[in-house]
């Protein structure tokens, strides 16, 4: 067996959104049996592609998992499989669905023009993305923060420990539905401070393993008639390591950075990643995630 197993001699696809990368395998019945090792092989970046995550181009009606999406809206044709680096499955990726998007469009996979949008599965659910020209907008769905009104009140619900960072730090735990822990840093020498190569530990333990967002609050800008609040982010990412961006980490940072200013906070936030920027609206229950979406290079493995 090769390396790559199951991947070896497919056309594959490399992308990215705010440089959270990617491998696109289209897969469009559902005959590809990937398993964990051939991810892991493929996003290695040393003796395999490279990328964060793969993410299989697979229609809905082919996978059990897809049978949600398309109960929640029958026209979520392709199901964006998403897979970390570590080769373990993920609830959703808020970068990948745009690169995913991207993709069908740019081959011919949806009609999507500039003012349109197309609705995709994810193991969340049946999303909504629409495009204007330029950038993606994700309907990123319900988020929840399992702590509660208590937890916002105290800042906290978890309690950190970050290689690098001296002390324990209150983390914010919040649903997008992937897990998330948001941590605020006073400044951003302590943000580069921060060693996210080390493993964090955390009091409690989340069950299902958390992605870690270390966020420095930069106020508040004038938008279009109303405030614009920016934050700054570095991210740990749940079975892939320190990235240069995380989607749904970025709503997390946005939604725990709301909450901690309390009533009045802006509903627009810039989170600034080291791959670029991307914009989270808080529309009450839901939240939007607005970002770039780029393909690479297409590309093949050899055994
Ligand atoms: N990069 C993603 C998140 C991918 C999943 C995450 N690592 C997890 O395990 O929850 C994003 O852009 O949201």
């Amino acid at each position: 067996m090769t390396p790559f197993g199951a991947l070896t001699g497919r056309a594959l696809t490399t992308g990215h959104g705010t440089e959270n990368d990617f491998i696109l395998v289209p897969d469009p019945d559902g005959e590809l049996r990937l398993d964990a090792a051939d991810v892991v092989a493929a996003c290695d970046r040393h003796a395999g592609l490279g990328a964060d995550g793969l993410i299989r181009v697979v229609r809905s009606a082919a996978l059990p998992e897809g049978a949600t999406a398309l109960a929640e809206d029958p026209t979520a044709e392709w199901f964006m499989d998403y897979r970390n680096s570590d080769g373990s499955v993920a609830e959703m990726c808020g970068n990948g669905v745009r690169v995913f998007v991207h993709y069908l469009r740019e081959r011919g996979l949806v009609e999507l023009p500039a003012g349109g949008g197309v609705v995709v599965g994810t193991r969340a659910g049946a999303r909504r993305v629409t495009f204007d020209g330029e950038r993606y907008t994700v309907e990123m769905g319900t988020w929840a923060m399992p702590g509660g009104a208590e937890a916002v009140a105290a800042g906290y619900d978890v309690v950190v420990r970050v290689p690098g960072l001296d002390g324990p730090r209150g983390g914010l735990r919040v649903t997008m539905p992937n897990p998330h822990t948001v941590v605020a840093l006073p400044d951003e020498g302590e943000l580069a401070a921060a060693v996210l190569t080390g493993e964090p530990a955390y009091e409690p333990v989340p069950p299902l393993g958390t992605n870690l967002e270390l966020v420095v609050p930069l106020g508040e800008d004038e938008g279009d008639g109303e405030p614009v609040g920016r934050v700054r982010m570095r991210v740990l990412e749940r079975g892939v390591g320190e990235t240069r961006s995380c989607g749904t980490g970025t709503c997390a940072a946005a939604l725990a950075v709301r909450a901690w200013a309390g009533p009045g906070a802006p509903d627009t936030w810039r989170v600034l990643v080291p791959g670029g920027e991307v914009t989270v609206r808080v529309l009450g229950e839901t939240v939007t995630l607005t970002g770039p979406a780029a393909l690479t290079a297409d590309v093949t493995l050899l055994g």
